[in-house]
């Protein structure tokens, strides 16, 4: 970069996400305007733990020695509100790369919803808008930094609008700003209010009372007085603390919205020890299917901000919020240590135990709380009991499902209502929970009153794709093998139903075979039906025929071929044996059928419809 370069203002368009998002809060879709102030104060904080950090191997980026401070500064002359801060600062680059776009992946297809939905409020919690939230108060915005350590100021302002100006510092901007960043704003006529101490002091209060750092008032007369508590609220004693502080700091350092639904909070002494504030939120975030499945909780050694991608703890549960304060580990521990700490793995491990655990006993305890984190995070929760294979049980057990018998019921009241002579959990996985109701192969269950697990997350196909047992009950899937339900009684009113084959099953399973070739491995009579004719199911070593449609999809796997059970006492097949020419038109057609039942297309369709009307007008001639 030459001087040149850098010495004019320079305009530069914002990225279209960042224009869009803009447009939209100057058109408020977001009416707590408050929350500027408190996302302003989060960047001042998150730069000034920043500085921190860097300064434990980089001493001298702290050369004049103040501590790091937050201030906020009103002007009602100018008509101004500056937040300022003595944080790590940014260079040009940063300031155009950090406050020109908007980096998180998936921001495009979020926006889109934004703009369609009538509860913007709703959502934009699920985002953070950050900075840019400052727009929704502000007409004009200039940001004046100094990267620590640089001899270089450089100012970034904009209106909004479209795009933005980069220019050098004055040498006045440089001897105001000896490191850090100040961010001036402008307010519009109807944000004046926030020019007040009062307002200022109740806005702080109310949302950033925890920030670990001092916020100062620079008031217009008077001395400058702290106005947060500046204490981290993680190490001070439970028996302190009300649920009003917990629900703040959990918003403050999430930078959420909502309410937690669990809040952990203790102290683990012994070999090892820290301090842990966690929580689980009560709402989705837009990004929780984000490929790289990172979790945010935020680790500090002895108040000192780390870093917050430790990966503290494992992907499935990437949606707890919070803080692990250790007293061990070394303050200058690098990046790279983060991966291979086996300190840190100690930490990793019980804390991981410890959140299981607790969100087991609040499924038990508080139904309600657990219902909220069951129905945003468990899908994810569930590719806990594919990945962690030392707690899977305990996975297991917190998981709630919707069966035939109702919906989030555990593997626990499951067992409790199990029939005689069940020794197997069943489940079948499908699209959806209506389509699954009506899959035949739930015919001799029902009739047996057997529950079966009605599985419709992506990820259940995977999870159950391994062995997986609860209790020492195995769970078998109804579209897989062999199923023997013939020790199990059948109901009163269903006893009817076991009446004795209508047709030679032998003949009849060779007629269709042949008539199917290659279509199907292998034609059998079913245990699973008792109403419908037929269904699909993969052969005994086969993967589930879910798990294999999904993985046809990414191209990761052959589809096998599946074998056609028919039901021996269903009129239709009952009528093979006699049907003569017909044998091949009918065999298609219990093919066929099956698939549809199963959500898939025949292979022909038009094939599939002509042979239909042709069988149907057989019939009507007939008569
Ligand atoms: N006061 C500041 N000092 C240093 N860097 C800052 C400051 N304010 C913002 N930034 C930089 O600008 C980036 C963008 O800020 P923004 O508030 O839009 O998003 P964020 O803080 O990264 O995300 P979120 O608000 O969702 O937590 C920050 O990540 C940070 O790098």
């Amino acid at each position: 970069m030459t001087e040149t370069a850098t010495a004019a203002p320079e305009s530069q368009p914002f990225q279209a996400e960042v224009a869009e998002l803009l447009n939209l809060m100057v058109h408020s879709v977001y009416s707590e305007t408050d929350i500027f102030l408190r996302e302003l104060i989060s960047n001042a904080s998150d730069a000034c733990d920043k500085l921190r950090y860097e300064a434990i191997s980089a001493p001298e980026l702290i050369t004049d020695g103040a501590p790091p401070v937050i201030r906020i500064v009103p002007d009602k002359k100018a008509g101004t509100l500056s937040v300022v801060d003595t944080g790590i600062g940014m260079d040009r680059q940063e300031l155009i790369d950090n406050l020109g776009t908007i980096a998180r992946s998936g921001t495009k297809s979020f926006l889109s919803r934004l703009t369609e939905a009538k509860d913007g409020a709703g959502l934009i919690g699920q985002f953070g808008v950050g900075f840019y939230a400052a727009f929704m108060v502000a007409e004009r915005i200039v940001v004046t930094s100094r990267r620590a350590g640089s001899d270089q100021v450089f100012v970034w302002s904009s209106s909004g609008g479209s795009g933005f100006e980069i220019a050098p510092g004055s040498e006045d901007d440089a001897g105001r700003i000896p490191r850090g960043t100040e961010i001036v704003l402008h307010l519009k006529e109807d944000a004046k209010k926030y020019l007040e101490t009062h307002e200022i002091e109740r806005i702080v209060r109310a949302y950033s009372d925890n920030i670990q750092f001092p916020i100062e008032l620079v008031p217009e007369e008077g001395e400058p007085r702290q106005i947060n508590s500046a204490s981290a609220l993680w190490q001070r004693p439970k028996s302190e603390l009300t649920p009003e502080d917990y629900k703040q700091a959990y918003q403050q350092i999430a930078g959420a919205f909502d309410e937690p639904a669990m809040t952990l909070h203790y102290r683990a002494e012994g070999r090892q020890s820290y301090a842990v504030l966690l929580f689980a939120p009560s709402a989705k975030p837009f990004d929780l299917f984000d490929q790289a499945r990172k979790g945010k909780v935020r680790l500090y050694v002895r108040r000192v901000f780390i870093a917050d991608d430790a990966d503290l703890l494992p992907a499935y549960l990437r949606f707890i919020r919070g803080v692990i304060d250790s007293e061990d580990l070394p303050l200058n521990i690098s990046r790279e240590m983060l991966q291979n700490n086996p300190q840190l793995a100690q930490i990793r491990k019980a804390v991981t135990s410890r959140v299981v655990s607790e969100l087991e006993a609040l499924g038990d305890k508080e139904p309600e709380a657990f219902a909220k984190i069951w129905d945003a995070f468990g899908a994810v929760i569930k590719e806990g009991i594919w990945e962690d294979f030392e707690r899977r049980d305990k996975v297991l057990a917190l998981s709630r499902f919707t069966t035939t018998k109702g919906e989030k019921r555990s593997l626990k009241q499951y067992a409790e209502d199990i029939k005689p002579n069940q020794t197997e959990i069943y489940y079948l996985t499908g699209d959806s929970v209506e389509r699954l109701k009506s899959n035949p192969k739930l015919e001799s269950a029902a009739a047996r009153g057997i529950e079966v697990l009605l599985l419709t997350d992506p990820v259940d196909a995977f999870w159950t794709s391994a062995p997986t047992d609860f209790g020492g009950k195995p769970l078998k899937s109804l579209s897989q093998g062999d199923i023997d339900f013939s020790l199990i009684p059948l109901l009163e009113d269903k006893a009817d139903d076991k009446g004795a084959d209508g047709a030679d099953a032998a003949t009849t399973v060779a007629l269709i075979k042949d008539a199917l070739g290659e279509r199907v491995s292998e034609v059998r009579a079913s245990q699973r039906l008792t109403s419908s004719a037929s269904c699909l199911v993969a052969g005994g070593d086969g993967r589930d025929r879910q798990l294999e449609r999904l993985l046809a999809m990414q191209n990761k796997g052959p589809i096998t071929k599946p074998v056609l059970e028919i039901n021996m006492r269903h009129p239709l097949v009952a009528a093979v044996a006699t049907s003569g020419d017909a044998v091949a038109d009918l065999s298609l057609l219990l093919l066929e059928q099956a698939q549809i039942l199963d959500g898939e297309l025949p292979e022909d369709p038009a094939a599939f419809a002509s042979r239909l009307n042709a069988m149907v007008l057989r019939g009507i001639v007939k008569a």
